[in-house]
């Protein structure tokens, strides 16, 4: 649909684009990257015919762009550019509707029935429909945005060509916007090449992304494989780190403030549990980064407030998370700030411990009843209703772990856990086979993120030694004291 072969240009003796060559496909969505100054705009002129390439060719539709007559081209592409004339005496729609000018014949030029009804879709789409006799001059940036790019719909192109269509957007017509553009190339093969300065909006719609760096193209192929840290970083000379969009494949690129204060941290043990009937929390002064499968705050997440909350073996709630959320606020916890888990055992007969790992510490709280344990290799033959019965492990480490280490963390700990429960000879009821856990189970791995760090946290690691030891431990103690309690009550 379009193609550039070996595109040169410079502003007097200043080179600005070298040797630019690249196509784009029918239906394919373009994204134009590059620090600023990096040629983005001059490259979008030189596409839109307004500058002229010292070197090089342009085709549009396999013909050269140079071949075409001004009203010939505008049928085919249609431009959104950021410096978009005022024209403040005129009316939204009249600015929509000299988008069909490109469609017109002869002298006396009036709108059709069929151009009035693109001219209101093109409104609706953007949602303008209701500025529609306002004056464009009495507009908000954002309104005014989306008045020029309903102009370039009603010229129906086949090229859409966008120099920052989402400047001046707030986030909801961001999406809309990007949302109706996507649509328009997948379903009507619509071909959109546009400049982003947002990366992570790039690689959530764009099919294809062109990185220029010092006059050249640095990369040019799918979003992931552009948007790489090392990339990035030696583009726009900054450091980033590459995250995943939780629900799309798509790569997300993060910065971190220099000013991300490290230091000061408290160490977090003992002195920060506390223990009453109905709760067991640890409140922290900063966020830790946190792995759970905690009933509020599951997941990867950054938490201040943990809390195990005592329920008795009924309960029953229908809606159990707006429960602990209301649970959690009346107790004074932040419920976006908390994980938070539920045992039916006694709080008095939770399990701790603090073991050092090197530079790092850990601290571990355990409460642990295996009543209804579960042998894993054989949970198909349970049915699967939930019964109270449940290890909740916290594990703190004051260090920094890799999310290689958070998940090997995980996996350690659970095999201390199943070893106890060998070891105990715990029995699956069903089966008769040894328990390896019980079915709610909960786990938590919370780390400071200062100090030490550790790539690797599996079994014979220094961190997952003492991770191990640790969980072994507490579990076992914990189980200990359960049994215990459970004797006296029954002899008292
Ligand atoms: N009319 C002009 N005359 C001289 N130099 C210019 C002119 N327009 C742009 N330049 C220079 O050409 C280079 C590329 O500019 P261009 O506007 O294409 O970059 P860009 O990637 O779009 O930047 P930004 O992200 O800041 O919008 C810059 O160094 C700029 O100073």
């Amino acid at each position: 649909m379009l193609e550039a072969k070996g595109l040169s240009f410079h502003y007097g003796k200043k080179k600005v684009l070298e040797n630019i060559t690249f196509s784009v496909q029918k239906g394919e969505m373009l994204g134009i990257l590059g620090p600023n100054g990096s040629g983005k705009t001059t490259l979008f002129k030189l596409i839109s015919g307004i500058l002229e390439p010292d070197s090089g060719d342009l085709f549009i539709k396999e013909r050269k762009l140079t071949q075409y007559k001004q009203k010939e081209l505008a049928r085919i592409v249609s431009t959104l550019s950021q410096q978009t004339t005022e024209t403040f005496s005129y009316t939204v729609k009249e600015i929509v509707s000299m988008g069909r000018y490109a469609h017109q014949t002869g002298w006396i030029q009036g709108l059709t029935v069929e151009d009035k009804a693109i001219i209101s879709r093109a409104m609706e789409q953007t949602g303008i429909s209701h500025y529609s006799d306002s004056l464009i001059g009495e507009l908000s940036g954002g309104e005014k945005q989306r008045v020029y790019l309903a102009q370039c719909l009603a010229q129906e192109p086949e090229i859409l060509l966008l120099d920052e269509p989402t400047n001046h957007l707030d986030l909801s017509f961001q999406k809309e916007l990007l949302d109706t553009l996507k649509m328009w190339s997948r379903d009507k093969g619509l071909t959109i090449v546009c400049i982003f300065h947002d990366l992570n909006l790039a690689s959530l719609y764009c099919d294809r992304l062109l990185l220029l760096h010092h006059n050249q193209i640095e990369s040019d192929a799918n979003p992931r494989e552009v948007l790489q840290e090392n990339t990035i970083k030696k583009v726009y000379k900054t450091d980033v780190m590459r995250t995943l969009h939780p629900q799309v494949p798509a790569a997300q690129l993060v910065i971190s403030p220099e000013s991300a204060e490290k230091s000061g941290h408290e160490v977090i043990g003992e002195e920060h549990l506390h223990i009453s009937r109905d709760y067991i929390s640890i409140t922290t002064n900063f966020p830790l980064k946190t792995l759970s499968s905690g009933m509020t705050g599951a997941g990867v997440g950054w938490h201040k407030y943990f809390v195990n909350r005592h329920v008795n073996k009924d309960y029953h709630c229908e809606d159990y998370k707006v429960e602990m959320k209301s649970y959690l606020e009346n107790n004074g916890f932040l419920p976006s700030e908390t994980v938070g888990m539920m045992t039916a055992v006694e709080l008095e007969d939770a399990a701790y411990g603090s073991y050092q790992a090197g530079a790092s510490s850990v601290f571990i709280v355990v409460t642990a009843s295996v009543g209804h344990a579960v042998d894993a290799a054989l949970s198909e033959q349970h049915p699967s209703y939930l019964l109270p019965g449940t290890i909740n492990l916290w594990i703190f480490i004051n260090g920094e772990l890799s999310e290689q280490a958070f998940l090997q963390c995980a996996m350690t700990a659970t095999e201390a856990k199943t070893s106890v429960l060998r070891n105990r000879q715990v029995a699956d009821p069903l089966t008769g086979t040894t328990a390896t856990g019980t079915p709610t189970d909960s786990l938590l791995i919370a780390a400071t993120q200062t100090g030490e760090h550790h790539e690797f946290a599996g079994t014979i690691t220094s961190l997952g030694k003492v991770v191990a030891k640790g969980v072994y431990e507490c579990i076992t103690e914990a189980l200990d004291k359960r049994e215990s309690s459970i004797k006296a009550r029954k002899e008292g």
